[in-house]
């Protein structure tokens, strides 16, 4: 079942997110918990810090899991996905290293993939992942194509992808990202799709005819029975 649910904006999306994820490690203090980067989750994951030292919620047995990260440069870069989750999740929550399971993609090197899944399975598989929808249709760096792969791999970056904002930073060109597939991503028992910010239009339209394609990777969502989407309903309403 796919729950979509338009929140009055991106502040109450990011409350109701962050919500979620706090209570999913309620329910389960071991929980282990994907997270995407980008614009969207920014201030789901500011909330979520400040509900936990609010709370004092213990999260001394969570374990977070990077979604995905670009290929090719060093992982410290501004920009990269690794740097954003240590400012905005590691470093507020001062985790242990060990509680962050990510990619180390400075160099192209597709036994990463190997690695990190088998680290999920050990954990039991993922109990929630959060994603965000690329201005593609892309979920993670599962790049829209005439056909998709579907375990964890090196992808192959679109030109769209090539200029996200959070490479502007990165100081070289970037062509490849590494990824949790649709395969992993579908076998989350839990997934939080949050849709916010500009240029989503035509990609979130075909997302909610419920049509599956390849065109539109998140469309795969449709085939997973616990997806709750929430949309910043000040700019994509259901009118
Ligand atoms: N690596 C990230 C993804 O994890 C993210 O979901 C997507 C959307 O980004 P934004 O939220 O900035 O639109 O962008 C990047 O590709």
């Amino acid at each position: 079942m796919q729950c979509i649910q338009y929140c009055d904006h991106y502040d109450a999306l990011s409350d109701r997110a962050s919500e979620r994820l706090i209570q999913v490690i309620q329910d389960k203090p071991d929980a282990t918990i994907c997270l995407a980067t980008g614009a969207t989750p920014e201030l789901t994951y500011r909330f979520f810090v400040e509900k936990i030292q609010k709370n004092h919620v213990d999260i001394r047995n969570v374990t977070f899991v990077k979604l995905d990260e670009w290929v090719g440069i060093p992982l410290h870069t501004p920009g990269t996905c690794e740097s954003f989750l240590q400012q905005h999740i590691v470093q507020p929550l001062s985790l242990r290293p060990e509680q962050l399971i990510g990619f180390q993609s400075e160099n192209i090197d597709e036994k990463e993939c190997e690695r990190v899944t088998d680290l999920i399975a050990h954990r039991g598989g993922l109990d929630l992942c959060v994603l965000g929808i690329g201005k593609n249709g892309h979920l993670g760096l599962n790049e829209p194509g005439t056909a998709l792969e579907p375990c964890c791999h090196i992808s192959r970056l679109d030109d769209q992808t090539r200029h996200h904002d959070m490479l502007k930073t990165a100081g070289r060109p970037v062509t490849h990202g590494i990824t949790l597939g649709l395969k992993e991503i579908l076998n989350a028992k839990e997934i939080l799709l949050l849709i916010a910010g500009d240029g989503k239009q035509a990609a979130v339209e075909k997302y909610l005819t419920a049509t599956v394609t390849t065109a539109v990777p998140a469309s795969f969502l449709w085939l997973h029975d616990n997806t709750t989407c929430l949309l910043d309903g000040s700019r994509y309403s259901d009118r």
